[in-house]
């Protein structure tokens, strides 16, 4: 696994981790053989999960929900470089139709250590976003108290786009696992660093998550760690969490990310967006407030 050279620090990369003859007969399995669960509405994504199953509510296995043993075909795809070439605890098959995404999230620190995504059929951007609170906030300058909305109204978000070829292989570690909240827009194309017009097609995605040893994370960011955040006594954000496994995210939590991001309610304050993949880096500074981007030179 190479670690791109770009910020957020740990991201791994092995392309090429199956053969394109492998990736076809793997989409005939799930386009013709897997049960699917139903869903209404189209361009949704799906989940199907096999392992263990993780329970919010007490923090280890779920002990009334059986281990889901690993599919036949699931078995030459478990990457043999983490935890020991131990098997994951957790897998997560998920299909996204053109159009389908994932909210921004961090996958929850103390559940789960490594991380890792194999990606097959259609390419996809994945933004990778990182707030923090501006250096010159009210606050610091004179000692003057400023509302939680008014801070927020001068966080800086910086927003980095990582290509996800099929077939690669992708780790989080470090700053990308832990800092860093990672997610796919809903879109029907992406937009590459040199200006083309990618349309996206079909796409799978299997997530490999291995329990963290004390289900406690000791990374202290308060934004994104749950443990961090038990400690200080907020509980913010993560009641959704507590029904179901990490992976199937629940409806509100869906629409609540389609709020989120460049179209949100929340966006106000400076952006940094970067581009990087196959074609390149490209780096601009941004204005955004309520969902409208302003253009500004670097
Ligand atoms: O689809 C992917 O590549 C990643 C999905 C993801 O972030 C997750 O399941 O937590
Ligand atoms: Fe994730």
């Amino acid at each position: 696994m190479e670690e791109l050279p770009i910020i957020p620090r740990g991201i791994r990369f092995q392309a090429g981790f199956i053969t394109p003859e492998h990736e076809a007969e793997l989409m005939h399995i799930f386009r013709n053989e897997l049960d699917w669960p139903t869903t209404k509405k189209f361009a949704s994504r799906k989940s199907l999960h096999y392992g263990y199953t993780f329970d919010y509510k007490t923090f280890g296995i779920d002990p009334n929900i059986p281990y889901k043993p690993f599919p036949e075909w699931l078995q030459p795809l478990i990457p043999r470089t983490a935890q020991g070439g131990r098997d994951p605890d957790q897998v997560c098959l998920q299909y996204y139709p053109p159009g389908a995404g994932i909210p921004p999230h961090v996958d929850t620190h103390s559940a789960y250590d490594e991380l890792y995504a194999l990606s097959l059929g259609s390419a996809v951007m994945m933004q990778f976003r990182h707030t923090r609170a501006r250096e010159d906030s009210k606050a610091k300058e004179g000692g003057v108290e400023e509302t939680p909305e008014e801070g927020r109204a001068k966080d800086e978000r910086e927003i980095v786009d990582v290509d996800l070829p099929p077939r690669s292989m992708m780790e989080m570690s470090g700053d990308s696992r832990l800092h860093w909240e990672h997610g796919i827009k809903k879109r029907k194309k992406d937009v590459l660093a040199d200006g083309t017009v990618r349309m996206r097609g079909d796409r799978w995605s299997i997530t490999y998550r291995w329990l963290r040893e004390g289900g406690q994370c000791e990374c202290g960011d308060e934004r994104l760690c749950d443990t961090a955040q038990r400690r200080i006594g907020v509980e913010r954000e993560f009641r959704w969490k507590q029904q179901q496994p990490q992976g199937s995210m629940r409806e509100e939590r869906q629409q609540e990310g389609e709020r989120e991001g460049l179209g949100g309610i929340e966006d106000k304050g400076v952006l940094i967006s970067r581009q990087v993949g196959s074609t390149g880096v490209d780096q601009g500074h941004h204005q955004f407030e309520n969902g409208n981007i302003l253009l500004s030179p670097l």
